[in-house]
């Protein structure tokens, strides 16, 4: 059997720039509509794609636009965290909008912010909205403002060039063991999609109190005989003073947070769901699992 590769992709670009829909093409599966709706600081995965022996995760970077309020600004910098922690970086541009302000903003960010030996490649989009003579231009033009590794022409939406994105990042990727079963794949976006759901829900109700060390995971997806979801999770928190918090007075706030998860899930899965919420106290959790669950990832003990 082939050496398996695994490894993170993080996808950048000005909004509009067809990450999603590009998003899409590689994992099969329309995932990333919904992650628009929960905006959060932390890079979270995208989509994971199989391109052979290779296992691809696509970790996403809330918009990385000129930030102006602070919040804006906590968010673009975690953006490039992301970016940062990706095994390569896939910049998008428009091919009809070219070398914009925004993405000279984004290339003179990609020399600042970015470790000097982070690989980036860059990924024309629709293409099909312009003339291939013009096409060698802007390739020309994006490769003197920044030395990408390589250049891809595509239409995301078309689906032109992308199976040869898809497979260089699969060869590129470093060897190594896969980060989920293959047979995980396909429930993980959802299961990841209801852990942001009730994260935000927490950040909402619980602003500056929430503390900083908190994370969801979805420990249960059990589909019902009668088109209903269970869903279980766990919120982790690392203090006993922290549990108090995200309970709140005689359980409160896990009650609203749980009811505000619930309504915008059954919303989004069109079927009634029935939410249960855990919360446990796990004190080195964040040290036992940092970079995993600031990608998203599950990680457990012994793995
Ligand atoms: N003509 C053309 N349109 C495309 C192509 N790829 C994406 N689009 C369109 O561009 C628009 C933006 O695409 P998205 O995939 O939502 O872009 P995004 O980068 O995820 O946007 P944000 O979420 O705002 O960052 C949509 O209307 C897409 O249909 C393409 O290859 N050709």
């Amino acid at each position: 059997m082939a050496e398996t590769r695994a490894g993170f992709v993080a996808l950048i670009g000005e909004p509009n720039a067809g990450k999603s829909t590009l998003l899409n093409q590689m994992v099969g599966a329309k995932v990333s509509i919904v992650t628009h709706k929960v905006q959060t600081t932390r890079a979270r995965i995208r989509g994971i794609a199989m391109e052979g022996a290779a296992q691809i995760v696509f970790v996403d970077t809330p918009g990385l636009f000129r930030p102006r309020r602070r919040l804006d600004r906590a968010m673009v910098a975690a953006a490039w965290g992301g970016a940062a922690d990706a095994d390569i970086v896939v910049l998008l541009v428009e091919a009809h909008r070219g070398l914009t302000e925004g993405v000279k903003g984004i290339i003179e960010a990609l020399r600042d912010k970015l470790p000097a030996a982070t690989r980036v490649a860059l990924a024309i989009n629709k293409i099909d909205r312009v003339k291939a003579e013009e096409l060698l231009g802007l390739s020309q033009t994006m490769n003197e403002a920044y030395a990408f590794e390589r250049t891809f022409m595509i239409s995301a939406e078309k689906g032109y060039g992308v199976q040869d994105l898809k497979e260089w990042l699969a060869a590129e990727l470093p060897e190594g063991p896969w980060f989920y079963p293959e047979d995980q794949i396909a429930d993980l976006p959802m299961r990841m999609i209801a852990a942001e759901v009730t994260r935000e829900k927490l950040t909402l109700r619980l602003h500056e109190e929430l503390p900083y060390q908190l994370t969801v995971e979805t420990e249960r997806w059990e589909e019902r005989k009668d088109g209903s979801a269970r869903i279980d999770q766990i919120v982790y928190v690392a203090r006993d003073g922290h549990k108090g918090i995200v309970l709140g007075n005689r359980g409160e706030t896990i009650k609203a947070v749980g009811k505000a998860a619930r309504e915008e899930l059954t919303e989004f899965l069109g079927r009634p769901v029935h939410l249960f919420l855990n919360v446990k106290v796990r004190p080195n959790w964040l040290e036992e699992s940092e970079r995993y669950s600031e990608m998203g990832l599950e990680f457990r003990d012994g793995d």
